[in-house]
């Protein structure tokens, strides 16, 4: 049996020429110490053995060609022959915002790095630039001689440098003319250009310096309003999400290997007898797990993408104007005549460090004189409504009475998330027998309102008019927040956080649902050896799709679990 040897793409800049290997898979297993051996002393010049999850960058010391004896005939022949086309462009670009500040800072990734600095500073091959070590030098254009800026300089080599390439990093004045000499000089040097938005993140994902997850977290740390944004996004980039995304991965791995194994090699190998149940039962744990975090309350999508709250209610009833008093500002029309709204209005606002979104929407009534346009308008209100995480219902307390129509009226809304609004208390409280009736509807048990407090949902009178009543609303709101949010705050550093903290994404949650479908479909088989190649496949699919999550989906790994794990055909 020969098996074709496969390596990481980003073998850079050593090719595996593994048309010199004709070892098969059963040789590399039976040879397995001997060729380990071989195998590390190129490693130590930071190759990667095939099978080994990290990958590394290879050294620029390494000799240009060598040979690998694997103890028999065959050997693996490793050389540095990379044509040109193959080496990454080196590019640069502006990484603070444009415009005049104290800094500018121009950022450089690739090859060329090195070559564009002594250039630059006009320094012979001589002088050191030792890596991660902050210099002053004087920055000339190489073709004029031109002093362009005093600017301090760091050097980061390859590997150790965000890009995993060798790197510049130039601490220009903040002077747009000086940042457009230097991308000038730069660009004339022809040895690199422009890069393109996110490539040097492309680039540290593409030489495994981050996984996706810890790529999408950079972005959201980035875009972050909120210090609960920065909170999460940073758990992420610190691989808060990625280590769990790790242990299940290799849990499916080693259930994966165990059952390969038994595939390749059942009959001559010492393979405990459990091994297809073992595999069925670690898969068990891990979709209650999967299932948990899909099921459950999409905590951290809330947390980055603002926490949705739809103000709905009938016309006239003051939603615009809450709307407007919750932001601060004239964001939406208010006017007396009912039906004044009927495109949605979106505000986001800041609630104790938690990203809200306020919808303002139309007015909610049923009578033949609605136009066609009002009617599009109640419709997307009732969408918005059945979409968002927090209803605010609110009623003119003073000019509607059909306070018992509320439950009829918006039965489906009336849920564990609704905060029910009284407006216009300042009405009520300027006329003593509108006081006087909602006195007696407070103390009435059956009335509608005391149906909505056995209920469980909170009643707050308010004007907006006046403004009282806003903050008990706001700490109403704040309430309903940190329910959600008080099992999965970033409590402690050494504590855990909580997964449904750290997905942030629709994708992550996707991924997920489908690595749960797939285990579901595995855990579907019966535990009999007839099933052992098809339940695989569904095992190999849940991989897959977890690899999608982080951006890894390589299947060399598996062999890894299978030399740890236990020793094949010894
Ligand atoms: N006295 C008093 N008037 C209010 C209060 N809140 C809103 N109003 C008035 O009520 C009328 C309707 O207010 P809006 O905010 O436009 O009501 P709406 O619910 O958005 O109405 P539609 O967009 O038509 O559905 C306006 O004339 C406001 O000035 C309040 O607390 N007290
Ligand atoms: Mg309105």
């Amino acid at each position: 049996m020969q098996a074709e040897m496969r390596y990481p793409k980003q073998l850079w800049p050593l090719w595996v020429l593994s048309s010199c290997c004709s070892l098969s898979r059963r040789d590399l297993i039976c040879h397995r110490d001997h060729y380990l051996k071989r195998l590390s002393v190129i490693r130590r010049n930071y190759i990667l053995a095939p099978w080994k999850r990290k990958r590394r960058l290879l050294s620029r010391d390494l000799l240009p060609t060598c040979h690998l004896n694997t103890g028999r005939k065959e050997s693996v022949q490793v050389c540095n022959e990379k044509s040109n086309a193959d080496i990454p462009e080196t590019i640069f670009a502006l990484s603070t915002p444009p415009g005049r500040a104290a800094l500018a800072v121009i950022r450089v990734s690739g090859t060329q790095s090195l070559p564009l600095l002594r250039r630059l500073s006009k320094s012979n091959e001589t002088i050191d630039f030792s890596p991660r070590k902050l210099i002053r030098r004087r920055i000339v254009d190489p073709c004029t001689g031109a002093h362009l800026d005093d600017a301090m300089v760091t050097y980061f080599r390859s590997p150790k440098s965000y890009t995993g390439e060798d790197m510049l990093e130039l601490y220009l004045h903040g002077s747009p003319a000086v940042v457009s000499s230097v991308f000038k000089a730069l660009e004339d040097s022809k040895l690199a250009r422009l890069a393109q938005p996110g490539e040097f993140t492309r680039r540290a994902f593409e030489n495994g310096k981050m996984d996706l997850v810890k790529v999408e977290a950079l972005a959201d740390l980035i875009h972050s309003e909120t210090p609960l944004q920065v909170q999460q996004a940073l758990k992420n980039l610190d691989g808060a999400l990625s280590k769990r995304l790790y242990a299940w991965r290799e849990k499916l791995m080693t259930a994966l290997a165990h059952l390969e194994a038994l595939l390749d090699y059942g009959e001559e190998a010492e393979i405990p007898d459990n091994i297809f149940e073992r595999a069925f039962s670690s898969c068990e744990q891990m979709k209650a797990e999967i299932r948990q975090v899909v099921e459950g309350k999409s905590i951290g999508e809330m947390v980055r993408d603002g926490i949705q709250v739809a103000i709905i209610g009938s016309p006239n009833a003051g939603k615009s104007s809450l709307l407007n008093t919750l932001a601060g500002r004239d964001v939406a029309i208010v006017t007396s005549i009912p039906g004044t709204t009927r495109d949605i209005v979106q505000v986001p606002l800041q609630l104790n460090g938690v990203k809200v979104i306020c919808s303002d929407t139309a007015g909610i009534r049923e009578n033949e004189d609605v136009d066609i346009v009002e009617q599009e308008g109640i419709r997307r209100a009732l969408e918005k409504a059945s979409d968002a995480n927090i209803k605010i219902i609110v009623q003119d307390a003073y000019n509607d009475h059909s306070g018992d129509k509320i439950l009829e009226k918006f039965p489906s809304l009336l849920d564990q998330n609704v905060i029910f609004v009284l407006n216009k208390w300042d009405l009520i409280e300027s006329d003593p027998a509108e006081s006087q009736r909602m006195e007696q509807l407070f103390h009435d048990r059956n009335s509608w309102f005391n149906t909505l407090v056995k209920r469980n949902i909170p009643v707050v009178k308010i004007s907006c008019k006046t403004g009282d009543g806003i903050p008990q609303l706001v700490e109403t709101l704040h309430s309903f927040i940190s329910k959600w949010l008080e099992r999965v705050q970033f409590q402690d550093e050494r504590e855990e956080t909580a997964i449904e903290m750290l997905i942030s994404r629709e994708r992550h949650r996707n991924c997920l649902k489908e690595t749960l479908a797939a285990l579901e479909r595995f855990g579907e088989f019966p535990k009999s050896p007839d099933s052992i190649v098809l339940a695989t496949e569904e095992l190999r699919q849940a991989l897959n799709e977890l690899g999608k999550m982080t951006g890894h989906v390589e299947t060399e790994q598996l062999l890894d679990v299978i030399f740890r794990d236990f020793c094949v055909g010894k």
